[in-house]
């Protein structure tokens, strides 16, 4: 079994007298501040003029730009969207870092692929949640936690690791579970879990399943509920109990069209085609067409979420979530720090 950092693993005292600046107010970035200022470490937040400038002030922080950030930190926490941190980084960060300072990530996208090539005498790690922002501080003011990765590229103080430990602690991260891991295998695992699973997989599950329904003449609503509303309930079972207990839930019924017709519907092309999309992430053509997407300035990215927001599933949810309360505050929530287009 690997080594699990829990609670009592951490020291706070890492962090004390030194001031973290979280660049980014977004999902995580809101998440790792609130979070981090409540665990008693001195948080600044380095931004743009904008939206997240106007929220964080409004949530109580020092906000600076991002250069003034830097230069003011002895830890730096980017967390800005992938796609944007090379050229903000070079700009703005890299000629404020001093020596001994700390560099953190939540993801090893630019530092594994080489989009950011940190000095040498600064420490280099990765506090990557594994969950979304929003949950990092749902979950931490309700006492609890998202698990977290660690990863140190580069040790210059020979406390990259406590620090990185004392974040996880800060953030909430061992009141989860907190793994030492390197770059490559956090880069590559989380690409390939957002693509083939939790983000990509499941999309497309739901709405084949969705699909499948309307087109042989049941009503979208009861596909909708069917194939989409239901999973949270399913999935917070799998969360609470893993797969056996969700199926303590189901019924008999349920559990044996899960044996019988699970397989057929993930059979084995699917495995087949998750193993070329974990060689493309492994390759980095991933990666490649990622960034080039971004020079282009998104054609397909657009085109996509274009027609992917107009979907009959999306259409049919949007009206049938503001019958629910209860689920639209969630989403509100959700949305209120979220700089997202
Ligand atoms: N989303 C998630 O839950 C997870 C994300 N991660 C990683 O965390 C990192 C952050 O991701 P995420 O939280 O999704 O990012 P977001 O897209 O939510 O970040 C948006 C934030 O970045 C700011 N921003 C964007 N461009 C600039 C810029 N040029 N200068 C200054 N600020 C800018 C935005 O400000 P403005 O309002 O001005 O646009 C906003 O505050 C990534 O490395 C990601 O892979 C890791 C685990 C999970
Ligand atoms: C699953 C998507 C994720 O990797 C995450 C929330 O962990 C992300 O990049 O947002
Ligand atoms: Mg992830
Ligand atoms: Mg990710």
């Amino acid at each position: 079994m690997a080594k699990v950092y829990y609670n009592g693993d951490a020291k706070e005292s890492y962090l004390q007298n030194k001031t973290v600046a979280i660049i980014g107010y977004g999902s995580q970035g809101h998440a790792h501040a609130l979070n981090l200022r409540e665990s008693g470490v001195n948080v600044i937040v380095g931004l743009r003029p904008g939206k997240s400038w106007e929220q964080a002030e409004k949530d109580g922080f020092a906000v600076r730009t991002v250069r003034e950030a830097a230069r003011e930190a002895d830890v730096v926490m980017v967390l800005l969207p992938d796609e944007y941190q090379p050229k903000v980084y070079k700009e703005e960060i890299e000629p404020e870092l001093k020596a001994g300072n700390a560099l953190v990530f939540a993801h090893g996208f630019n530092i594994h692929f080489n989009q950011i090539v940190p000095p040498k005498d600064v420490d280099v790690f990765l506090v990557a949640p594994k969950g979304p922002g929003h949950l990092v501080r749902r979950t931490y003011t309700e006492g609890a936690g998202v698990p977290a990765l660690i990863a140190i590229y580069q040790d210059v103080t020979g406390e990259a690791k406590e620090i990185a430990l004392a974040y996880a602690k800060a953030i909430g991260a061992t009141r989860a579970g907190v793994l030492e891991t390197t770059f490559k295998e956090e880069t590559e695992t989380d690409l390939f879990g957002e693509q083939a699973v939790l983000c990509g997989g499941l999309t497309s599950l739901v709405k084949a399943g969705f699909e499948t329904l309307v087109e042989a003449g049941y009503q979208p609503e009861v596909a909708y509920f069917e194939c989409l509303h239901e999973l949270k309930l399913i999935v917070d079972l799998m969360y609470e109990g893993g797969l056996a207990g969700m199926r303590y839930s189901i019924s008999d019924t349920a559990q044996w069209g899960d044996f019988i017709s699970g397989p057929r519907v993930i059979n084995a092309s699917v495995k087949e085609e998750m193993k070329k999309v974990l060689e493309d992430i492994q390759s980095g053509t991933f990666a490649k067409g990622w960034i080039l997407e971004n020079q282009a300035n998104r054609p397909v990215f657009n085109a996509i979420n274009k027609r992917e927001n107009e979907h009959l599933i999306e259409v049919v949810g949007r009206e049938l979530r503001e019958m629910m309360p209860f689920v639209k505050q969630k989403q509100k929530e959700a949305v209120v720090t979220n700089a997202k287009n």
